[in-house]
């Protein structure tokens, strides 16, 4: 671990606000009781994660990680231990609107435009129109989407919807963004080219990021920290603080030093791999 190099990178506000982590979970576990039997979908999870974080969660299918996810998001609720986010019950958190969530499917409407879509959470907060207008366009442009206003979902590409519904997620403003798989279902090409534009969004507004993934390279280009978790139960095996510099770019991933951490997360997913599956 490299904690020194980590802090000697990241902002001075980033700095200011480690002093009490943005996600903070102690002794955390969940079970689901079903009709063949408890699932011990989370068992004993230990983790901090400090604001202007990029953290992955990795592991094979079935380890928990869309379980941890919607516990941050107050989705599903532990059966033991603690969580907060930014020092209140993940309840709270939800209520005052402190994340943003973004879904493995883009799921926007298809009967309202990619602005409409952009606009919906801010017409249920109850924003007026000017507000709500400065933000969507705010959002698109920062996704890359100036230009594409007032066309439908289905005009545009998966990559592009997945933009419009990272768009969405961030018209709420909000400082903690949660994303499952969020380009899981895309082709290699396009997701390169999202993971580098998300990288430069969360370099340019330094929220913090939680982010469900199942590829190594995804992971390691974009996180400060790399949680590798193993099934049955769920649980943490290893928790990986990138060294890499967060300025980077997709070439990043021909290094010595990205490829030393991608072999870190490999031999954790080897090792809490089991070949029954
Ligand atoms: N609502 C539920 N009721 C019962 N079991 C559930 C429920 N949700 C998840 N599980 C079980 O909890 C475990 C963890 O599931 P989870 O979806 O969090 O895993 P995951 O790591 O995100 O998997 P994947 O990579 O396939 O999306 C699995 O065994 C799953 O079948």
């Amino acid at each position: 671990m490299n904690t020194a190099a980590h802090l000697h990178t990241a902002t001075p506000q980033a700095r200011d606000a480690r002093a009490r982590p943005v996600i903070d979970i102690e002794k955390l576990s969940l079970t689901f009781e079903t009709n063949d039997g408890p699932v011990h979908a989370l068992s004993n999870i230990d983790l901090k994660i400090d604001e202007g974080d990029f953290v992955s969660f990795i592991g094979p299918s079935g380890c928990g990680k869309t379980t941890l996810l919607r516990v941050i998001a107050d989705l599903e609720q532990p059966t033991g231990g603690r969580i907060a986010v930014n020092g209140m019950s993940p309840e709270e958190a939800r209520l005052k609107r402190a994340y943003g969530y973004v879904f493995q499917a883009a799921a926007l409407y298809p009967w309202r435009t990619i602005a409409d879509n952009v606009a919906l959470p801010l017409e249920i907060m109850g924003l007026d129109p000017k507000e709500r207008a400065e933000r969507v366009a705010r959002n698109m442009e920062l996704v890359n989407l100036k230009g594409f206003e007032k066309k439908y979902p289905w005009q545009l590409s998966g990559g592009m919807q997945q933009r419009a519904s990272i768009a969405r997620a961030l018209a709420v403003e909000p400082k903690l963004l949660l994303m499952d798989e969020p380009f899981g279902a895309l082709d290699e090409i396009v997701r390169d080219h999202l993971n580098d534009q998300l990288h430069q969004l969360w370099a340019k507004t330094n929220k913090t990021v939680v982010f469900v993934t199942h590829s190594i390279p995804e992971a390691v280009y974009l996180s400060t920290k790399i949680v590798v978790l193993c099934p049955r139960p769920g649980r943490i095996y290893d928790v990986i603080e990138s060294d890499l510099p967060r300025a980077r770019t997709l070439d990043i991933r021909e290094t010595p030093e990205f490829l030393k951490v991608a072999h870190r997360v490999r031999e954790g997913l080897k090792a809490g791999h089991s070949y029954e599956d």
